[in-house]
């Protein structure tokens, strides 16, 4: 065997070990705080300190260079202690959405994903893969919407246990299965896939012709792939300090080793072969309700009573709200260690991603879709 599969198939060993020491074998019975609180307390511990290893407040090249190579371990752990915050306050769909007036949270979540598929062409009966699936919410929506068949594809084993388990709970295992792996070295083989998308993942890349070198790959010839990709905008400028703070701080709390300009991603596509049909920022738009609000403190853009609740976690005083709690049951030797400092990287993402949108200096919603050519002669 070949030194680099032996350290990919170490490196899953070590990963799927660590995973069942840090969240146990019922992994999916229980999701958000409760799945918090029944962590590993010593697992939890390291899996806060290969996190935020490299998070040093370092934008210097050579602090880049590490995280840019470790980008597998750093972006598992992120994933390891994030997961259970992320469903506590957002649900099982990790993404961003458009905001229309008179239309609740999880409604624009999933029109936010049937507007995917619609892009993609999506049809009945497509086998179709899902690149960094997180728990599954929008695999799970997407196969009812369309009457598809999804492949997810996730780095993370608990979110992939999560999804698979979620599958089940939902009666979706027939249209649904969930599988480890990175999206830099895909299992699949060539020309599976009828059609291919990927929901704010791709941008954990260290380097976007590698992920989507093996989406163009795995892509049968004449398929589409559609993604929401986080890019900063052609406004912003690396060398502006005020900048480089956003983007850093988009980077550090939402484990990202660099965030890429969106020519950057457009050059990408096209360098591995794909002809770009679509390349559009959905963020670029005069909506009444911008698609950072949950973040804000700004009760104004709430749209619907259910909404209030969601609001309150996602918002500023609910965020500070939260980290205290944590802090009291870490005191209290509840909460694993280091979990106040995981709250605190993820209250710093989201002043960057609040500050980010509204200089329109990031989106989290750059709509690439691109087609692989019929002949698939790509030199
Ligand atoms: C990391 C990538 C590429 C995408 C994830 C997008 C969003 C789903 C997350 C980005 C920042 C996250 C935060 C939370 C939920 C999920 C995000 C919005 C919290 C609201 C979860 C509850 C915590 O107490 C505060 C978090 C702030 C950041
Ligand atoms: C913000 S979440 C989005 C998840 C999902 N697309 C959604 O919208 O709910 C990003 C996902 O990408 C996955 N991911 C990050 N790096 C990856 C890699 N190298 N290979 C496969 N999945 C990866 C993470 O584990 C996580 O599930």
């Amino acid at each position: 065997m070949s030194a680099t599969i032996q350290d990919t198939s170490d490196l899953r060993r070590r990963q799927a070990q660590f995973t069942e020491e840090l969240h146990g074998d019922d992994i999916g019975s229980k999701s958000g705080f409760s799945a918090f609180i029944s962590k590993n307390k010593s697992a939890q511990k390291e899996a806060v300190a290969k996190y935020l290893r490299h998070w040093d407040g370092k934008t210097d090249k050579e602090a880049e260079e590490k995280r840019l190579q470790d980008y597998n371990e750093g972006t598992h752990s992120y994933y390891n202690v994030v997961t259970d915050f992320y469903e506590y306050g957002w649900g099982t769909s990790f993404h961003f959405s458009r905001f229309y007036k008179g239309e609740n949270f999880y409604a624009s979540v999933a029109r936010h994903e049937h507007y995917l598929a619609y892009k993609a062409g999506i049809q009945e009966g497509d086998l179709v893969l899902d690149v960094g699936c997180g728990v599954g919410g929008p695999a799970s929506e997407i196969a009812r919407f369309t009457g598809c068949n999804v492949v997810g594809l996730n780095n993370n084993d608990y979110q992939v246990a999560k999804a698979n388990w979620n599958a089940k709970k939902f009666h979706l295992q027939d249209q649904l299965e969930f599988v480890k792996g990175d999206f830099m070295k895909m299992d699949f083989d060539d020309n599976t896939f009828d059609k291919v998308y990927a929901i704010e993942a791709t941008c954990h890349a260290p380097k976007l012709e590698g992920v989507y070198g093996e989406i163009y790959r795995v892509l049968k010839p004449g398929g589409t792939f559609a993604v929401y990709e986080w890019v900063m905008s052609d406004k912003y400028d690396e060398s502006n300090p005020e900048h480089r703070k956003i983007a850093y701080e988009i980077e550090v709390g939402d484990g990202i080793p660099k965030m890429f300009p969106a020519q950057v991603a457009r050059e990408a596509l096209k360098n591995v072969g794909f002809e770009v049909k679509v390349a559009k920022d959905l963020a670029d738009n005069q909506d009444e309700v911008p698609w950072y609000y949950p973040l804000t403190g700004e009760w104004k853009f709430v749209q619907t009573f259910g909404d209030l609740a969601t609001f309150f976690r996602t918002s500023y005083l609910g965020r500070k709200f939260t980290t205290f709690m944590v802090y009291l049951m870490e005191l209290l030797g509840i909460a694993p260690q280091g979990s106040t400092k995981v709250t605190l990287a993820l209250e710093e993402a989201a002043v960057g991603l609040v500050a980010g949108g509204r200089a329109k200096l990031f989106t989290p919603m750059m709509l690439f879709v691109a087609r692989k050519p019929d002949d698939n002669k790509h030199v």
